[in-house]
């Protein structure tokens, strides 16, 4: 019988990035396959939004490389990103813009083929119509990141990256954030890289889970498989093993 082979859309390998000599990021290797969701856990300085930045082109790496799609990042970012977006609550939207304008910017940004019926469907779908006029930099942090949250799903990507992105949010927007990244898995199929020290988050929506400490990868596999390797509960508690064990880093 023929089975179904998932197309690998995001393939780091060996990915390296030093500022002078300290290495953030040391020889880090996995791959997300489209429809899946991988998280990536790490304590605070573990190296995870610089191997995010790193995916985006912003930052680039001192070592391996980043293929998305089957290419390059160095030689095809501008193609890569096109079919790729973020949400990160580093990068913010003009703040002197009104909300719907800036999203309609960034939709002809994309070459979203209706961008002012997309824009006005994400609104909706996010439940942040009633912010369509106000300026992005009034907003809340939390309204902030719906609205981020819109504009990364402005291309329907095929690669997405989420930086915390229920980090600001009340504990019931973040539930429907949850849901939302649930309903884009199912209607979309994307390729998803998620970073949260939200360990509720990580097991809602995440098929496999990598836990980034030091700027290594020290465990890798679903949160069932991670909970049971670490003889411990729950995600969170394999967490705090990780995080004030030393040992387990060297
Ligand atoms: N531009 C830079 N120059 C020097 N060191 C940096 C730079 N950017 C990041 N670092 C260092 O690299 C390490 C990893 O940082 P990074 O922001 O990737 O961590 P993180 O896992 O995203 O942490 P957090 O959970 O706090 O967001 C940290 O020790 C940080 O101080």
């Amino acid at each position: 019988m023929l089975r179904r082979v998932a197309e690998v859309i995001l393939e780091i390998d060996g990915v390296i990035k030093r500022f002078d000599d300290f290495t953030a990021v040391d020889g880090v290797s996995f791959q997300v396959c489209a429809g899946e969701t991988v998280g990536l856990l790490g304590v605070n300085g573990a190296g995870k939004t610089t191997l995010m930045n790193m995916i985006l082109g912003l930052t680039t790496p001192s070592g391996g490389a980043i293929r998305a799609f089957g290419m390059d990042l160095q030689k095809h970012r501008l193609e890569i990103l096109q079919r790729s977006n973020f949400c990160t609550t580093y990068a913010t939207l003009p703040g002197n813009l009104k909300v719907r304008a800036n999203l309609e910017i960034f939709a002809r940004l994309y070459s979203v083929p209706k961008p002012k019926e997309k824009v006005s469907e994400l609104l909706e779908l996010l439940e942040i119509t009633k912010l369509a006029d106000k300026s992005t930099g009034q907003l809340s942090a939390g309204e902030s990141t719906r609205v981020n949250l819109a504009k990364a799903l402005l291309n329907d990507p095929d690669l997405l990256l989420l930086d915390e992105p229920t980090a600001s949010l009340d504990p019931d927007i973040a539930d429907k954030v949850r849901k939302l990244v649930r309903h884009v898995q199912r209607t979309r199929h994307p390729a998803i890289l998620y970073t949260s020290h939200n360990m509720r988050d990580i097991e809602e929506v995440c098929d496999r889970v990598l836990f980034l400490h030091a700027g290594k990868i020290l465990a890798a596999g679903t949160p069932d498989e991670i909970t049971k390797h670490f003889e411990e509960d729950d995600l969170e508690d394999v967490f705090i093993k990780i995080a004030r064990s030393g040992e387990l880093a060297k």
